[in-house]
């Protein structure tokens, strides 16, 4: 009799974890590995199961496919780990029960970076080694994503007429990450042929049970629940998993009592747990009717957007002449300086000061705190940078979520130069994002929906800036990384500094299709040592040979050489503004009486330039 057979009247106890029993015993490597280098470790805890009372295990195969064995270089040992993983299990049966072959989702909650068709070319080859080995079913558990689920399903109903149970893992209470309701989902897993539909992993009994309330008996499959044993926590450097078997016994009629007819275990569940539900079941029939509780409606966003005070940098630029400087948020506590030179820059009539966020990795006063200041003290637009290096994606999201709740909606998203440039080259470089990513997860927030789905019950107003390099070898590449920006939303873009005519006619060709505006960068040099450092070891940062000897020749008179480069950065503004409405100008050691000289000569150049232009109208007309 097939183990589905025997669910039409009977509640089956399904096994535990195996990863986290494997990682409370010390294996931190690829478990699946395990059924080949210690077999024998692999079938006692299957048998450990069984004694428990288990009437269903699963292969030790939850990660067992090239997408996931490649991170130990294991790719190749697909077919042997899946032969043996199912030869284990079945040695470790001495009496009635059953092996269902498992293979688990490959999306997670990050935003999805496998295709599916490369998801399906790895799931086929890994279901056709266990079903080659001959297993009694086919569990699919831990998905997150439901359209993965969907597809992997679909292929295993085509291939098998054995049972098939299918399992997403919650979101939170009743919704999956992208917010469908549980209820749907499983029944559409129903409608393509699972016989056993079920929850299990992330969340334990008490979000599950709460779950299934809402979830009615399904019409032609069984339900299934595999619950963890808690919420994990991490001491001493390990993580564990703290509730206990007798927490689980009280909750196994629960979940009878919701329908529930393979109950089971995942991560943090031991022998113990699975004793605890088996005895506590033992003899007890399913229910065959049940009472549905209403289930909370889910709202997808429908907030309206936050109104901004000021139009987004990119209507501005779009428009007209546009300048907006960079001064650093200070390396030392005292701000005097820097908010004298935000005034004198507010004063000269720029759109905006830009902040960047610990540039060359080296900490500064927080941007979002200046840049709250710098609003609230001066009344000028603070452009906040952002990047993947120094948080991760919690600490990405709440930042932006503490940014919306200054007032503070200009942004620039950038990867972040790594650590090792800065001041502690130790420190971790996060990079959980990719810039696309941040730039995606910005636009996100302006749906209204937080990172990973769920409703923020207001929609963010941000304007998102990336960053530009034209200084590399090919800008064809740079362009495309700016094409592919744009795709992920990014409503603008800043550049690099540039030093040479030539470069700033070659980036004006090469971007001259793209639909979004570009301020271009500009830095006044200050001594020829500046330059030289610049040009040799600042990341993404040439400067042309002529500008190098023109700054070399007044190396002995700081003063006169820092009039050089002011001079230089005038000659560039000129053909800079024929080109560009947008200028970016970066203020050099905080002498910020220079970039109020470059903003005021930028002014006259773009107000030059337009009358020019208007006259050159009026004479064709
Ligand atoms: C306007 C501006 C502001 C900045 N502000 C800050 C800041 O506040 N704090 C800070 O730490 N850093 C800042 N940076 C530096 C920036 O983070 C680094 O230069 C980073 O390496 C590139 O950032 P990105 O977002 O353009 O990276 P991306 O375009 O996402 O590129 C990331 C990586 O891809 C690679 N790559 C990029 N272009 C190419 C190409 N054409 N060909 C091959 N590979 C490529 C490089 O390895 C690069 O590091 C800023 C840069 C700019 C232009
Ligand atoms: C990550 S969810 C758990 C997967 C598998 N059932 C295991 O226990 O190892
Ligand atoms: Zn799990």
């Amino acid at each position: 009799m097939s183990f589905l057979e025997r669910m039409k009247d009977e509640i089956l106890i399904a096994d535990g974890a195996m990863g986290t029993l494997l990682y409370s015993y010390g294996t931190d490597s690829c478990f699946e590995n395990l059924n080949l280098s210690h077999a024998e470790q692999i079938q006692q805890i299957h048998e450990a199961y069984i004694l428990a009372g288990a009437n269903l295990i699963q292969t030790n195969t939850y990660a067992a496919n090239y997408l996931k064995l490649q991170r130990y270089g294991l790719e190749e040992q697909v077919k042997e780990i899946n032969t043996y993983a199912v030869r284990n299990a079945r040695n470790a049966i001495k009496k009635d029960a059953y092996v269902v072959g498992t293979i688990g989702g490959i999306r997670g909650i990050r935003p999805n970076t496998v295709s599916i068709e490369e998801i399906k070319r790895s799931f086929r080859e890994q279901l056709y080694c266990l079903l080659l080995e001959g297993v009694d079913g086919i569990l699919l558990e831990t998905y997150y994503d439901l359209e993965e689920l969907e597809h992997v399903l679909a292929i295993t109903r085509k291939e098998t007429d054995l049972p098939i149970i299918a399992q997403v893992s919650l979101h939170e209470v009743g919704i999956l990450q992208d917010q469908t309701p549980i209820s749907e989902a499983l029944s559409r897993l129903e409608k393509l042929g699972a016989d056993v539909v079920g929850l299990n992993c992330r969340l334990g009994p008490h979000h599950m049970l709460l779950t299934l309330e809402g979830i009615p008996l399904p019409k032609q499959a069984y339900l299934s629940s595999y619950p963890n044993a808690s919420i994990p926590a991490y001491t001493d450097g390990k993580f564990h998993y703290e509730g206990d078997s007798e927490y689980f016994r009280q909750s196994a009629r629960d979940f009878r009592n919701q329908g529930v007819r393979l109950l089971g275990g995942c991560c943090g569940t031991t022998p113990d747990h699975i004793r605890a539900f088996a005895k506590e079941l033992k003899g007890l029939p399913p229910i065959t009717e049940k009472k549905v509780k209403n289930s909370k409606k889910i709202i997808i966003s429908n907030s309206s957007a936050t109104l901004r005070e000021d139009p987004p940098l990119q209507d501005i630029v779009k428009e007209r002449a546009s300048i907006i400087v960079e001064l650093d948020p200070p390396k030392k506590l005292n701000t005097d300086k820097f908010f004298e030179g935000a005034k004198a820059l507010e004063n000269i009539g720029i759109d905006a000061i830009t902040l960047a966020d610990n540039s060359l990795a080296s900490p500064r006063i927080c941007n979002s705190a200046i840049g709250y200041r710098i609003k609230k003290e001066i009344g000028t637009r603070p452009l906040i940078h952002i990047t993947c290096r120094d948080r991760n994606i919690i600490g990405l999201q709440s930042h932006l979520m503490g940014l919306h709740t200054l007032g503070l909606h200009d942004v620039l998203a950038v990867t972040g130069d790594p650590a090792r440039v800065g001041d502690f080259p130790g420190a971790s470089s996060v990079y959980d994002m990719s810039s696309f990513e941040l730039i995606q997860m910005i636009k996100q927030l302006n749906a209204g929906l937080s990172i990973s789905g769920k409703d923020l019950g207001e929609k963010t107003a941000f304007s998102v800036g990336a960053a530009f390099n034209p200084n590399v070898k090919s800008l064809d590449r740079a362009v495309q990384r700016l094409e592919k920006k744009i795709e992920y939303g990014a409503d603008y873009f800043i550049s690099q500094p540039i030093f040479s005519e030539e470069k700033l006619i070659e980036v004006h060709g090469a971007i001259k299709h793209l639909k979004k505006p570009l301020y271009i960068g500009l830095m006044p040099l200050t001594s020829s040592k500046n330059a030289e450092y610049l040009h040799h070891e600042v990341p993404g940062i040439k400067i042309s040979d002529s500008i190098r000897a023109r700054m070399a020749e007044l190396k002995d008179d700081s003063i006169l050489a820092a009039r050089e480069g002011i001079a230089i950065t005038k000659s560039l503004i000129d053909a800079a503004t024929e080109l560009f409405n947008g200028i970016y100008l970066i203020t050099p050691f905080m002498r910020y009486e220079i970039s109020v000289e470059l903003s005021a000569y930028a002014h006259e150049t773009s107000a030059k330039i337009s009358r020019r232009r208007q006259n050159a109208e009026v004479t064709i007309n």
